[in-house]
């Protein structure tokens, strides 16, 4: 059997058998115009299997463009197919494809690992298979890695010279306090990993890619394929510039934070919180070895952790939708006055020689609850679904644990053409996944907003407790680390350790002796906590963080095989 090598994935190339179908990388001069032109058909004739019949639906599709763009305006990247034609395509796809996958980052690179082990017939269209290099998803909590334990993928943090993290160290004002992630009850393997985010992805996606069922190519998803309100496929433009579409019975998008895909299959209300300024500091030793550091600066947090032996990322907050511009030095500025002093002593020389060498990028960080406008045939995940503040490093775990839950609801569907089986089993997702996501997401927002400096001396007063809660040690670290590590990402947990630093707040403010002053002070901690705790959860969905047995789903858990 012949092997192709994929040479635009330079630092793991993947070598594929020929018999699955790499359109983009193949020497044209062997396959016809049609043949690239139509990959479902394709696959038949390449394996020479293809019917006189298939070889002509193939062909039918190819002289016929008869997608209409539908209500574009409304529904998002999504055309309407012709009836008749997208019968001859179920029909064609139906025995090739069971899944498609837009986009092979964190979780389409995942998923595409666990659908293929599960035997289902993948196809995964990625924009660029080239090794990323980005500023998102570098730390792993270790919730997150127990996921990838479950997935089977550990494997993809080794070789990649990625670091283990063993908790947080939190600084304010000179003081700091360690909060080490509580991992005493599980195998010594298991602790946070941080990495080059493009490496980490391109472990798993050439993992994917050794499976003979798995088809990962390159191309931009363009729409959505839709008849009668379902999905049955995607259009896509390959790397040549060529349109073709896919059809399975299954479309998952992932296709990140910026997605076009999302406004059709659910109600985004994206809200920006901030931007996240990333530098790399060479030639350093971060105080604490092995933990990731957060400094209560002023006006909002600095994170830093390390990304490799020899580099820490620093990742620097800047609260609001404007940063300061990097063209005109205004940025290099901000960070070498009001940043660096604020960072502690052993980086600081790093993180200045870092600024003027001007490697400085940017990344907004958004929210957005999950709000699903559930649809047969199509289904969200990763980033284009939820988003929380990266604060907490949170992404990934809940992606990974979202995949689980996947995995094992679909695992009893042997065929995906039963839509309405389908369609009760990605219900029942929306419900089981909630109480992980939101409580990671709802921790991720709050903290974020409690360790905002303000001019509000209630929101002050709520900074400082919260520090001072948190160096308590105990059940008053253990918790809230455990809640934030995704080892226990219960909801009542969050809001139970939530409460308790209002009430330490308010509490240390009646000592020795209670004032109208601190009583007035207490009022208004309590108003800004709940108005700070409460919005989130709403958006979260009150019902299905806490009650999720009240909401109709035909699985309470994954079913039994
Ligand atoms: C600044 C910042 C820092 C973060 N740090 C952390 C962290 O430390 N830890 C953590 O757990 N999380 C972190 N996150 C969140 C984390 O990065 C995301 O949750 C995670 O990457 C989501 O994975 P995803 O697969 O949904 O998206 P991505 O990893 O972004 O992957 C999306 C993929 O889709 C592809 N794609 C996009 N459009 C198309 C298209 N039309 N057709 C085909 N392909 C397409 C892209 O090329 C990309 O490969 C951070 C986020 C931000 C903003």
């Amino acid at each position: 059997m012949k092997s192709f090598v994929i040479k635009n994935l330079p630092r793991f190339q993947l070598t594929l058998r020929s018999s699955l179908l790499y359109t983009n990388h193949r020497p044209s001069s062997r396959f016809s115009l049609s043949t690239r032109l139509f990959t479902t058909g394709a696959t038949y004739i390449r394996r020479g299997k293809a019917t006189a019949e298939q070889r002509h639906k193939c062909a039918a599709v190819n002289s016929n463009d008869v997608i209409r763009n539908r209500n574009k305006k409304n529904r998002g990247l999504v055309v309407s197919l012709n009836d008749t034609v997208s019968n001859i395509l179920a029909t064609e796809a139906d025995s090739v494809t069971d899944v498609i996958i837009v986009g092979a980052g964190v979780s389409g690179a995942a998923l595409a690992h666990t659908l293929g082990k599960a035997r289902r017939r993948v196809h995964v269209i990625e924009r660029d298979l080239s090794e990323q290099d980005r500023i998102v998803g570098e730390l792993l909590q270790p919730g997150g890695y127990l996921k990838l334990i479950e997935l089977g993928l550990e494997d993809c943090v080794k070789k990649i010279d990625a670091q283990r993290v063993l908790g947080y160290v939190l600084f304010k004002d000179g003081k700091h306090t360690k909060l080490a992630y509580p991992l005493e009850t599980f195998d010594s393997d298991v602790a946070g990993r941080s990495f080059h985010n493009g490496r980490f992805v391109q472990r798993m996606r050439e993992k994917a890619a050794t499976l003979s069922n798995v088809r990962l190519e390159q191309g931009t998803v363009t729409s959505l394929l839709e008849e009668n309100g379902t999905i049955k496929g995607v259009r896509y433009r390959t790397k040549e510039g060529n349109e073709l579409r896919s059809f399975a019975p299954l479309t998952i998008v992932c296709d990140g934070c910026f997605s076009n895909l999302r406004r059709s299959l659910c109600k985004p209300k994206v809200d920006r919180l901030s931007t996240f300024v990333g530098l790399v500091l060479e030639n350093c030793e971060l105080p604490f070895a092995n933990h990731g550091h957060v400094v209560l600066a002023d006006p909002s947090p600095i994170l830093m952790y390390p990304i490799s032996s020899s580099e820490v990322r620093c990742l620097v907050d800047v609260p609001g939708q404007k940063v300061p511009p990097i063209g005109n030095g205004e940025m290099a500025k901000y960070l070498k006055t009001r940043v660096a002093p604020q960072v502690p002593t052993e980086v600081r020389e790093a993180f200045i020689t870092a600024v003027e060498k001007g490697n400085v990028r940017t990344m907004p960080n958004r929210s957005m609850p999950a709000d699903p406008i559930p649809t047969p045939g199509a289904l969200l995940l990763g980033d284009a679904f939820n988003m929380r503040h990266p604060l907490t490093g949170g992404g990934m775990t809940v992606a990974l644990a979202d995949i689980v839950v996947l995995r094992d609801l679909l695992k009893p569907i042997r065929n995906l053409n039963d839509k309405e089986a389908l369609s009760k089993y990605i219900e029942s997702f929306y419900t089981l996944r909630k109480p992980v996501a939101s409580t990671i997401n709802t921790l991720a927002d709050a903290l974020y907003k409690v360790f905002l400096a303000s001019s509000d001396e209630a929101r002050m007063e709520m900074r400082e407790a919260c520090f001072d809660y948190l160096s308590l040690g105990g059940v008053c670290s253990s918790g809230p680390v455990a809640l934030l590590s995704g080892l226990n990402p219960r909801p009542l947990s969050l809001v139970l350790h939530f409460f308790a630093v209002v009430i330490y707040a308010v509490g240390r403010l009646m000592l020795p002796f209670p004032s109208i002053k601190s009583f007035w002070l207490g009022a208004r901690i309590i108003s800004s906590a709940a108005s700070i705790i409460f919005p989130i959860m709403k958006a979260e969905g009150v019902r299905q963080m806490f009650f999720p047995r009240t909401i109709a789903a035909i699985y309470r858990t994954p079913p039994s095989q």
